[in-house]
């Protein structure tokens, strides 16, 4: 007899989501003993007369049913689906489970009857003539099957005129399916699509009456998932819409479980799920050194990111994904933390930024060496000494004499640069003096530790997030902690998104992911309209691809549909305000209060500076709306009542129903610093920080996104 597989689907856990807490309890009682045993005798299995043989139904109480898949041949037990009696025998009537015939993979599908959408939606205005409207695929039956649309669904997609069509159409079509014809409706060519997403002109044989392989595709991966542990089937129920824990795309997933002879770079545009990959690798990662016997069982995985609140928030929701034993394995720390922890040493300097005050005062008296030839103006000297001097790390007036000052717009010779030296050099003078070391030094100090030996590294693995604002120097000493060799370095960013500093090209810090440089398409996070908004910000710019190459957005994709972003303009703060608070309040006021989250914790409002945003916080206030500001130091409590507030910069790597992008005005973005340098290379790099800070923004929309300026808009919103 062939193992027992037991499974759950997406929809079950969407349905189980929507039923009252006290039955849940119950819900909750009837699958552990499900999965302990499917064939107990105290499940009552009751035989359906649904036009799918293989659906049954199991008692859950007086009032509730949960719809299973039992196959007759083979082991396998899937929970589809739980509800009120009535309504779950309806559903158990409305749908079937179906292994399909060329892909192979397990599909639930809304049976024939109601297959085709009752009501064809409005055309939109362009499609409106009088011909009658050409099909949106003229792909064949055998190419629409290789990418997955159900042998039933082959005709109505066949008569779909336009992307609206399509979308009314999406769900009765399995996800990849969807996906698929998504790209394919927006222009992708059909080879290219088919060879991403469908399965090969002849595939393997597939077996239609065998669902233990059929759940094991990567697409069937997507919405079922094999229970395998007690404790994970609990974590699923605790938080069963939390998607992202449980089903993977196969994009993803093939990201995840396996084992990379090297360092593998991931790029993809905001919402793609990255940081899911890195969480999910990460405990991959620690599974597999806690199976290892051999493994020396210090030996840890260490995740890090350039920002505190992501690694905080990384930390908080690997809490939820992992049990206890592989979170001992695995260690998250944003990297300025981890460089400070490295280099701690009794009497060691203090790390220290150009924000700190005795940076500023070293600064200050380091600009007294200031030569009256070149005359050069002070900011020249402050983005030498941070684009050159410190990444470099430049020390003597030889060093300087060699180092590459490439991507610095003003040249400088031999002489010039001689008579720049003393500025520096004093510098490096009065930190010591004042036993602060800058960042980057702190950097190449690891570094030498790691040569000297006298720093061992615990780590066997090292994920990074939001790579893209990791200096070379950072990126350096990452590959300096771990072993070169299998599953050493996953390297997660996107260039679009660098708001801190500048590019720096993997190759050039040792790390070489030639054949391992992947990318994930699809955002699940903001609707497509807001996608576009947000690309559009960076239209023409030239991104990189975190190595020596260019990256672009055209093959990045929303699947969800939404409003359009709004943007509007007033003639002052004072009118901004009081549209924004009548905004506000309108979506405060439909606040359920049976619901976990506090009134107000599913928006967010933004501002370029914090100066602006206490304005706002101010104004906010008069109009009666509550708010909250985001910690730097900690997780947000989603309990917390009030209105979000953040500065543009705080706000990467979260997420909200609704953003408000408040003050979008000219000489707030781009800030009023951008343009003040002489050097024009500079200034470009600046303007695309600012650029890339409100496509971040734009980014964290997951409903809806509002943009609004006063006085002069903000010349980045110009012909929008
Ligand atoms: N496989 C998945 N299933 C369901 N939801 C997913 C999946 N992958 C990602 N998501 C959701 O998509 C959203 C974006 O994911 P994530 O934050 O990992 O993206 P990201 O690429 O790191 O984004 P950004 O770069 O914009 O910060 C999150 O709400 C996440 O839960």
């Amino acid at each position: 007899m062939s193992e027992i597989t037991v499974a759950l689907s997406q929809e079950f856990l969407e349905a189980y989501a929507r039923i009252p807490r006290r039955k849940q309890g119950k819900v909750m009682a009837m699958v552990t003993k499900f999965r302990e045993n499917p064939r107990s005798p105290g499940l009552n299995y009751e035989t359906l007369a649904t036009p799918d043989p293989n659906l049954r139904s199991i008692r859950v109480d007086d009032d509730y049913r949960a719809i299973v898949l039992k196959p007759e041949h083979g082991n396998v037990y899937v929970l589809l689906w739980v509800d009120k009696h009535d309504d779950a025998y309806d559903w158990a009537a409305r749908h079937r489970v179906d292994i399909h015939p060329r892909t192979g993979s397990l599909q639930i599908l809304a049976s024939s009857t109601e297959a085709v959408p009752a009501e064809h939606p409005e055309p939109p205005p362009n499609t409106m003539s009088a011909a009658p409207a050409e099909p949106l695929f003229q792909a064949r039956d055998r190419e629409l099957l290789r990418l997955g649309v159900p042998e039933m669904m082959l005709g109505p997609v066949k008569t779909l005129t336009n992307e609206i069509e399509l979308e009314a159409l999406a769900p009765r079509l399995p996800e990849e399916a969807f996906e698929a014809l998504t790209f394919l409706a927006q222009g992708e060519p059909l080879n290219e699509v088919l060879e991403t997403y469908g399965v090969p002109d002849t595939p393997a044989e597939v077996d239609r009456q065998d669902f233990a392989a059929a759940l094991r595709r990567p697409d069937s991966q997507r919405r079922f998932r094999v229970v395998e542990e007690e404790q994970e089937l609990e974590r699923m129920l605790q938080a069963p819409l939390a998607h992202w824990r449980v089903f993977l795309h196969p994009s993803q997933r093939q990201l995840v479980e396996r084992h990379w002879n090297g360092p593998v770079r991931v790029l993809g545009g905001a919402g793609t799920g990255k940081t899911v990959v890195v969480m999910h690798r990460a405990r991959w990662l620690a599974r597999r050194l806690l199976e290892d016997m051999a493994s020396d069982n210090q030996k840890r995985v260490l995740v890090t990111t350039f920002t505190r609140n992501l690694a905080i928030d990384i930390e908080q929701h690997l809490r939820q994904l992992c049990r206890d034993d592989e979170l001992a394995r695995i260690e998250v720390v944003n990297i300025d933390r981890l460089v400070a922890r490295l280099v701690k040493r009794r009497g060691a300097p203090r790390l220290v930024y150009p924000s700190d005050k005795g940076y500023r005062k070293a600064w200050d008296s380091a600009m007294q060496m200031k030569p009256a030839e070149p005359n050069l103006p002070e900011t020249f000297y402050l983005e030498e000494w941070q684009q050159v001097i410190l990444p470099q790390h430049v020390l003597t007036r030889q060093d300087y004499f060699r180092a590459s000052r490439a991507g610095r717009g003003v040249a400088l010779n031999r002489r010039q640069r001689a008579a720049l030296w003393p500025v520096f050099e004093e510098m490096r003078t009065q930190l010591s003096h004042a036993r602060l070391r800058p960042f980057e030094d702190g950097v190449f100090e690891a570094i030498a530790m790691v040569e000297r030996g006298e720093l061992s590294a615990p780590w066997a693995h090292i994920i990074v997030d939001e790579a893209q604002d990791f200096g070379a120097e950072t990126l350096t000493l990452l590959r300096y902690l771990v072993p070169a060799g299998q599953d050493d370095l996953l390297i997660v960013g996107d260039g679009h998104q660098r708001i801190y500093g500048r590019r720096a090209a993997l190759s050039r810090c040792g790390i070489n992911i030639r054949g391992r440089g992947k990318k994930l398409r699809i955002n699940y996070r903001t609707t497509e309209q807001t996608r576009r908004f947000a690309v559009a910000l960076l239209e023409g710019q030239p991104i990189d691809d975190l190595d020596e190459g260019s990256d672009s957005q055209q093959d990045y994709r929303s699947l969800l549909q939404g409003e359009a972003p709004e943007l509007h303009h007033y003639p002052d703060f004072d009118a901004e305000m009081d549209a924004l608070a009548e905004r506000l309040n309108a979506h405060l006021a439909h606040h359920d209060p049976e619901a976990p989250e506090g009134r107000g914790a599913d928006s967010c409002v933004v501002a370029r500076t914090q100066r602006l945003l206490d304005q706002i916080a101010t104004a906010l206030a008069s109009h009666g709306v509550p708010t909250h500001p985001i910690s730097r130091n900690a997780p947000d409590d989603p309990e917390q009542t009030g209105v979000r507030l953040a500065t543009l910069h705080r706000v990467k790597g979260l997420e909200f129903r609704e953003m408000h992008i408040a003050c979008v005005n000219d000489g707030v973005i781009p800030a009023k610093h951008t343009g003040r340098t002489e050097d024009p290379v500079e200034r470009r790099h600046r303007e695309l920080n600012e650029r890339a800070l409100l496509h971040v923004a734009a980014t964290r929309a997951i409903e809806r996104l509002h943009v609004s300026s006063h006085g002069q808009p903000s010349p980045f919103l110009r012909n929008r």
